[in-house]
Order: C-alpha cells, then structure tokens, then sequence
C-alpha cells in the first residue's frame, strides 16, 4: 500500500520558472545504425516546464527519442542542441537502476556524486525517503525491495538532484495500480516544482491523466507534437487514429 506523497518542496535553489528551463531542439537529428534510419531527420523543440508524453508502438524509437534527448546517444547527423547550457537532468528507467547497498546509501550515493557536503547528507536522504513513503524502508537493500518501491526509490534519487528535465521511460509498465498512482503522483509533483517531463508510455490512460503535449512515433517518425487534447480528440493522422483506437500493432 502506498502512502499519498507528502508535500515537501523543493529548496527555492530548486525550483524553476517556465522561463529558467531551457529549450531543447532536435534539428535534423536522425540516428541510424547499420544502414538502417531509426530515428528519421527530425526537427521539434521541447520548452516550457510541460508533460511531453511520447507515444507510439512498440519499437516506433520512443526510448530513441528520449535517449537522444538526454544525451545518452548522439544523433548521426543533425543537431540535439539546449538553448544555453544545459540543465540539470535526471532519467527514470523502466527498470530500476539502483546500486548494491540499502536505499538509504544509494540516496547517500548520489547526493556524495552531486558533492553536496557530508554532514548535510543523511538528512536530506530521509527527507527524500520520509517524501517517498520509504522511511520504513531505509535500511532494505535496494535491490530487494519490490518494484514499485524501487521505482519511487529511483524518483526520490532523482528529487534529491532537482532535476530542470525529468525523462521516464516507461516508468509504470510494471507496476500495481497502487505503485501507479505514486508514480504518477511524484511525476506531478516535479511538475508543480517546474520540472520539465519527458516520458514514454503505453497507457493511454495515464498519457490522458498527465499530458501536457504528446509527441507521437510511428516507424522512426514524429508524426505528431500537438496539445495533448487536440492529439486525444482530433489526431491528425490515420496513424494515431488507430493507435488511440488500439487498432496500430506496429
Ligand atoms: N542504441 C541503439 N542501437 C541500435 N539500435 C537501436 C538502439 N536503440 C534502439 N534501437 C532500435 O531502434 C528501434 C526503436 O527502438 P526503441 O527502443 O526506441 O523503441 P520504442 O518505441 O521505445 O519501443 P517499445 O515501445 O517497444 O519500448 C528498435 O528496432 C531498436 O531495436
């Protein structure tokens, strides 16, 4: 059972305005591998402190996408560019990565990697943990710790970074309806401290509950970065008709 998030903000050094977060722009960015274009050139920008949802069938280049955007992978020709310098950012995987020590030393771990000072440390990592639902939890090992905890561990790591942009992907596909609800929880709650989301899913569901905007893939292609009401409601393509209609396997 998951306990509702309770409301800590983010310190004001945290917080972001809409005008703080940077744009990020695709120009062109392709990626191919092999001779063969998985990512076809793609021009778009993310901006604002919006919910971009990605959306598109399996092996569409959704986590391509995402990855590119993070600078995980680097396009093969064209530009993914910030508008100034880059912020700070965090990614939220499918599975969790979590590392080999309890949760409360994998939050320890990545505040030590962020340099914040030693005496400042456990206190913040209760904070995030107490924030979490995971109090009780502390002193688990990480990695046995179910997969919803895991994932709400990897959620606080990331609060603990204040992060401008937050990519996820597919950070639900495994979990509970209870473990869901948190998970979409904390996602609002970065969003209300002026985190940019960025985030793959296959629930259309969930994309209804929190987008902003959602960008649909269809074969290595963005076919679609529009309102997310005018995408649920009026899409433009025949492509996303029939993937809101559940009818588009790939
Ligand atoms: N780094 C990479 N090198 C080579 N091929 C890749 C790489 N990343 C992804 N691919 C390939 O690109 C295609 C798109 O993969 P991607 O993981 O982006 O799809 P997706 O839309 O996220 O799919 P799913 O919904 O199944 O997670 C797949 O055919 C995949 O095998």
């Amino acid at each position: 059972m998951n306990a509702p998030l309770k409301t800590l903000s983010h310190s004001p050094v945290g917080q972001h305005s809409l005008s703080s977060v940077p744009a990020l722009h695709f120009q062109q960015a392709s990626f191919e591998h092999r001779g063969h274009a998985l990512l076809t050139p793609t021009t778009l920008t993310l901006s604002g402190c919006q919910r971009t949802l990605i959306m598109g069938p399996n092996g569409a280049g959704k986590s391509l996408l995402m990855r590119l955007a993070h600078g995980l992978l680097r396009p093969s020709s064209g530009h993914v560019r910030w508008e100034g310098t880059p912020p700070v950012q965090a990614m939220v995987f499918q599975r969790p990565v979590l590392l080999r020590r309890s949760a409360i030393d994998n939050l320890i771990y990545a505040l030590a990697v962020q340099r914040v000072p030693r005496r400042e440390r456990k206190a913040l990592a209760l904070q995030a943990l107490e924030k979490f639902g995971l109090a009780s939890l502390a002193k688990r090992p990480a990695r046995v710790l179910s997969g919803g905890e895991q994932q709400r561990l990897t959620l606080a790591r990331a609060w603990l970074l204040k992060p401008a942009v937050l990519f996820l992907d597919e950070p639900t596909s495994a979990l509970d309806p209870a473990a869901i609800k948190a998970v979409e929880e904390a996602v609002n709650e970065f969003h209300h401290n002026g985190t940019r989301i960025v985030m793959t899913t296959h629930d259309l569901h969930q994309a209804k509950r929190l987008a902003d905007d959602v960008l649909f893939m269809y074969s290595g292609q963005v076919l679609e970065h529009t309102p997310a009401e005018r995408f649920f409601d009026t899409p433009a393509s025949s492509q996303a008709r029939a993937f809101i209609r559940g009818e588009l396997v790939w």
